[in-house]
């Protein structure tokens, strides 16, 4: 029951962090670095587990997930990628960093 009500939580927070209306901060992270696409060839190995939140929405539905700490460790995985492989200041760090900022707030809801 408890663990239900657990990932319905994480759902709800996924769902509203996949909202238009964060698309501006949140259309980096929402699905998988393409290395190619994004001409960073160095990504894979620099960044040892990639993590974005189409794939998290993916295991949750797959139920990949144990409880919500393994979501939320997902979560802080697509966060630490980003300032790992983008220089503080740069346009994709800050988004990572507002993006951070409203996924807390909903988690703490
Ligand atoms: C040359 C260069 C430099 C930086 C980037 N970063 C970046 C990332 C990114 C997101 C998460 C992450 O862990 C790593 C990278 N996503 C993008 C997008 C969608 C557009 C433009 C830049 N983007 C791309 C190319």
């Amino acid at each position: 029951k408890k663990y239900q009500q657990e990932l319905k939580f994480c759902e709800s927070v996924l769902a509203e962090l996949m909202k238009p209306k964060y698309s501006a901060v949140s259309y980096p992270f929402v699905s998988p670095v393409d290395p190619v696409a994004l001409n960073i060839p160095s990504y894979l190995t620099i960044i040892k587990k990639p993590m974005d939140f189409g794939t998290i929405e993916k295991n949750l539905k797959n139920g990949a997930y144990q409880s919500a700490k393994d979501f939320y460790k997902d979560a802080q995985l697509v966060f630490g990628n980003c300032y790992k492989f983008n220089p503080e200041g740069d346009a994709v760090n800050k988004m990572g960093h507002q993006l951070e900022e409203i996924f807390e707030k909903l988690w703490d809801e």
